[in-house]
């Protein structure tokens, strides 16, 4: 045990340490750091990260606020001597983390997703837009998998509950992941690895930018059991000659690392006798990268004793399933407030597949090109409540000056998605969900009034997430078949309630709709059936009880 005196040395300790830091990073040159908040001498704006937040204080909404404050769309915040770089516009986020990716393309502290960089690339490879149709297959059974269990919650009104809806889409979005990742796609197993990341899910949920000691420490015990379970399995599926063609069994190939029985049983860790240990290295990048896709990535502990808000940028969730479960929630909860919205697109849809009342088929990605306005409503869901309002944060590698102002190495630069998407000047009336905005202009085009929300929702330059063309795909086919088949509707007590765009939502790093009262309903007996049937005739209905893990 410490005594006192040995307690007391620690904060004078932290405060030597970052004494020392704050004088050897100050400045020495000419240019001063872009605007901000000044702070106080050594600690910077450490008092103001700790400010308490209301429900309306999302992080990105104060990063908005300080740029009209400072009249910059590029800020800076010093707490302890640790730097950060706000971007509140397209034109900035592309220029530093896209034309000058060189520098601005490392993470904060972020080990295995900086020393994945080779299995990355085979993930861009695995996942890019034209070598996603070979996934189509599954992603359809997904649907339909997601369709039954939608129907078979009741018969009428299929489902109100919140929790039932969030379990079935957990479900949904994880059997894609675990099966593009893993190649695994029995049920039972699928369950297990989603209760494993449901345990450590509500941590992960809580995080954001800019927040200060939150509570993550519970994610960490679950880290190396996520990366490893799924792993093993798909070892043992190799070796058992079962392996399907997924991202692990791609990487592994193209590496051309070798198994025997033993490989099965045990972690990479254990592996070296029967591997050069260049083998064992490789796979272990390509182990964590795959976990990277599901769950995210942890390095929390390496810099604790740097004691910097920086912290909380250590745990970063891209999980692909987390965040494609938002979109498919997020699109639920906004066409429940929009039912004229519903309505102009089922009258598409009727249009493109015949009358709800002999519908025959569901929407596939075939018709893609002939629904117009269902894809404006998801171009505009997209920018309306991208799923990861503020990135994920890149580093710089080296000093740089943009405008002027001066970035030294080792900046932390943030990417603000939500506000560029609300930018007034590129999306007229922002707060306003209005899909006809994406009727009127060339949706790919840069720089003109309304582009590709896509351009901005799935982060910038070299790490842009590699995952983007199989989330937009799977949420796509999620909502057009939601329109299709059914009616949601709003059950509130407060008819008048508008949606309030900020204070209805859960911010953390992945952006949430805050539990909502709705109702999903077939639109006649004709999409029921459907629904029932999904895309494969004679398939049997989800149980119930499969749901269970996947409540939130
Ligand atoms: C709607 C769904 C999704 C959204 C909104 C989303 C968003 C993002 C964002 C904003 C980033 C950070 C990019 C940057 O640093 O500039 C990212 C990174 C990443 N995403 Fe996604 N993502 C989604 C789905 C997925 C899926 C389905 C997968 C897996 C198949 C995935 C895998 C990854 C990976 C591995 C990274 C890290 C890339 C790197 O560090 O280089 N994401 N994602």
């Amino acid at each position: 045990m410490l005594n006192t005196p040995y307690l007391l040395a620690i904060p004078v300790l932290l405060v030597i340490y970052n004494l020392c830091g704050y004088l050897l990073r100050r400045p020495r040159q000419a240019l001063s750091y872009p605007p901000g908040p000044r702070g106080l001498p050594i600690i910077g704006s450490f008092f103001d990260m700790l400010t308490p937040r209301t429900e309306h204080d999302a992080q990105w909404a104060i990063y908005r606020d300080m740029g009209s404050m400072y009249h910059s769309d590029v800020l800076h915040i010093d707490v302890l001597g640790d730097h950060t770089v706000v971007l509140n516009s397209a034109k900035a986020a592309e220029e530093l983390l896209e034309r000058r990716s060189g520098i601005y393309s490392s993470r904060p502290t972020m080990r295995m997703a900086n020393e994945s960089g080779n299995a990355l690339h085979i993930m861009v490879e695995y996942f890019r837009s034209d070598a996603i149709a070979a996934h189509h297959p599954f992603i359809r059974q997904a649907t339909s998998r997601l369709l039954r269990s939608l129907s078979c919650i009741q018969s009428t009104t299929m489902v109100t509950q919140y929790d039932d809806l969030q379990a079935i889409v957990r479900q949904h979005a994880a059997s894609i992941i675990l099966y593009t990742t893993y190649g695994i796609t029995e049920q039972e197993d699928m369950d297990a690895f989603v209760e494993l990341v449901n345990n450590s899910a509500e941590s992960i949920l809580t995080l954001v930018h800019g927040t200060f000691l939150v509570d993550y420490f519970p994610l960490l015990r679950y880290v190396p059991e996520l990366l490893n379970k799924p792993w093993k399995q798909l070892r043992a599926s190799i070796s058992s000659g079962t392996g399907l063609s997924c991202f692990g069994t791609k990487s592994l190939q193209k590496f051309d690392l070798k198994f025997n029985a033993a490989d099965a049983t045990g972690d990479t860790s254990d592996l070296g006798m029967s591997k050069t240990d260049s083998d064992t290295k490789m796979e272990e990048v390509i182990k964590n990268c795959a976990g990277v896709a599901y769950i995210g990535e942890c390095r929390a502990l390496n810099s604790f004793p740097k004691f910097s808000f920086n912290i909380a940028l250590n745990i970063t969730c891209t999980a692909g399933s987390d965040t494609s479960v938002s979109l498919i929630l997020i699109s639920v909860f906004v066409l429940s407030h929009h039912p004229e919205i519903q309505v102009k697109a089922q009258e598409e849809l009727d249009r493109v597949l015949g009358s709800t009342a002999n519908a025959t088929q569901l929407p596939d990605f075939s018709d893609r090109g002939s629904l117009p306005y269902v894809e404006a409503v998801f171009r505009e869901l997209m920018r309306m409540y991208p799923g990861v309002p503020l990135g994920i944060p890149h580093c710089s590698v080296a000093d740089d000056v943009y405008e002027g102002y001066f970035i030294p190495k080792g900046t932390t630069v943030v990417g603000n998605a939500w506000t560029i998407l609300h930018d007034e000047n590129v999306y007229p009336d922002p707060l306003t969900f209005n899909p006809d905005r994406f009727l009127r202009t060339e949706p790919s085009a840069k720089h003109s009034l309304n582009p590709d929300p896509e351009l901005y929702a799935f982060g910038f330059g070299r790490r842009i997430c590699p995952g983007r063309h199989l989330a937009l795909d799977t949420s796509w086919l999620v909502l057009a078949c939601l329109l299709a088949t059914c009616n949601i509707t709003r059950i509130s007590s407060d008819k008048s309630k508008e949606i309030d765009p900020i204070a209805d939502f859960a911010y953390g790093l992945v952006a949430h709709p805050k539990p909502f009262k709705y109702s999903i309903t077939p639109r006649s007996a004709g999409a029921f059936e459907l629904m029932k049937r999904g895309y494969e005739v004679g398939s049997k209905p989800e149980s119930r009880l499969s749901l269970e893990r996947y409540r939130g």
